[in-house]
């Protein structure tokens, strides 16, 4: 029986990591500036305050400093709207994310349009989106950029492959695909509607699951030799757990990331190097 190389998106991460530390040593003894990354998180979703803690814990280690701002559930749009604003005339604070989602009725889309360009680490303004889709430079949303570089870490260059993507959010499903269509990839997006989803998936010699249905995609799902990539983050009382059957998947791939310390790390440490190039745009 074959069994897949584990991809393993912790030590990517790392390396990533340490040499954005490297580079913002160098940026801070250049221009006597520290980037600064402000997190915005609204509400006390436990999921999303163990990630907004992880990001600052993670700029603290790369010498970027952070500003974490935690506003309850009933904050009003216009305070939020405020902050934003203040967050973007800070010389101090070169990238701005909010975590999403966001308590309703607040409108996430709405919330992170405000953001200046040039401080979206996240990559999903409006502006930032635009960029991507008409090939122009920009900053990319972290989790897609992160599977683009675990990829190219295992070798597989996605020029002419069938790319299948699982998940069409704006987060992350849909910069994927065009992330992916860049690289010349034969890129198609599935979702809840699609029919026969598994004879999709396995055509797919790079596939993605990025969908938040624990174990959605089965072993036999998998086209064998094919790189599987799962980005599902699935708190389960068993633990934290993918949107693919890793254990079945494994016998039939030829490359896999495992949840957790697959894609999560990545999210991370690109979320760093956006904070650093947001820097040197913003000159903050
Ligand atoms: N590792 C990381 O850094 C990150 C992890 N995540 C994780 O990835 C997962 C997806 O998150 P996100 O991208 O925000 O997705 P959303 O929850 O916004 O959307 C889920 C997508 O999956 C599709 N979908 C739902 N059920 C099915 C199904 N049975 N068959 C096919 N498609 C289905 C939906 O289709 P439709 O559009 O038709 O409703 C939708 O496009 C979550 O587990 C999340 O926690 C997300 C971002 C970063
Ligand atoms: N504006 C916005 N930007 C985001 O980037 C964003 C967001 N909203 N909303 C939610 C998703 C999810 N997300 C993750 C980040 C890190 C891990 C991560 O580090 N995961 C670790 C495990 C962490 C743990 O143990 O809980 C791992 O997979 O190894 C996971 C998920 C960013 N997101």
């Amino acid at each position: 029986m074959s069994s897949a190389t584990i991809i393993d998106g912790k030590a990517v991460a790392a390396a990533v990591r340490a040499q954005v530390a490297e580079d913002v040593a160098a940026y801070t003894a250049e221009t006597g500036r520290t980037p600064g990354l402000a997190t915005i998180l609204v509400g006390d979703d436990a999921g999303s305050a163990v990630y907004v803690a992880g990001k600052q814990k993670a700029c603290a280690e790369v010498g970027i400093k952070g500003f974490d701002h935690r506003l309850p559930a009933d904050t009003s749009r216009e305070e939020l709207l405020a902050l934003i604003d203040a967050l973007n005339a800070d010389d101090a604070v070169s990238g701005i994310l909010c975590q999403l989602p966001v308590p309703a009725p607040l409108d996430g889309v709405e919330l992170t349009n405000r953001i200046d360009a040039r401080k979206d680490v996240d990559g999903l303004t409006i502006a930032s989106t635009g960029r991507l889709s008409l090939g122009m430079d920009g900053l990319r949303p972290c989790t897609p950029k992160g599977v683009m570089l675990l990829l190219e870490h295992a070798g597989v260059a996605p020029q002419g492959r069938e790319a299948v993507i699982v998940g069409r959010s704006n987060l992350f499903g849909k910069p994927m695909a065009q992330l992916l269509l860049a690289a010349n990839a034969t890129v198609t997006t599935c979702h809840s509607r699609t029919a026969d989803l598994q004879a999709v998936c396995r055509r797919a010699d790079i596939l993605i699951a990025a969908v938040g249905v624990p174990h959605l995609v089965k072993g036999d799902w998998v086209k064998p030799g094919a790189t599987v990539i799962d980005v599902g983050m699935n708190r389960l009382e068993s633990g934290l757990t993918g949107d693919v059957d890793f254990e079945a998947a494994r016998e039939v791939a030829s490359a896999i990331t495992p949840v957790p310390g697959g894609v999560g790390p990545m999210t991370i440490a690109c979320l760093l190097r956006n904070t650093l190039t947001a820097a040197r745009m913003v000159g903050a």
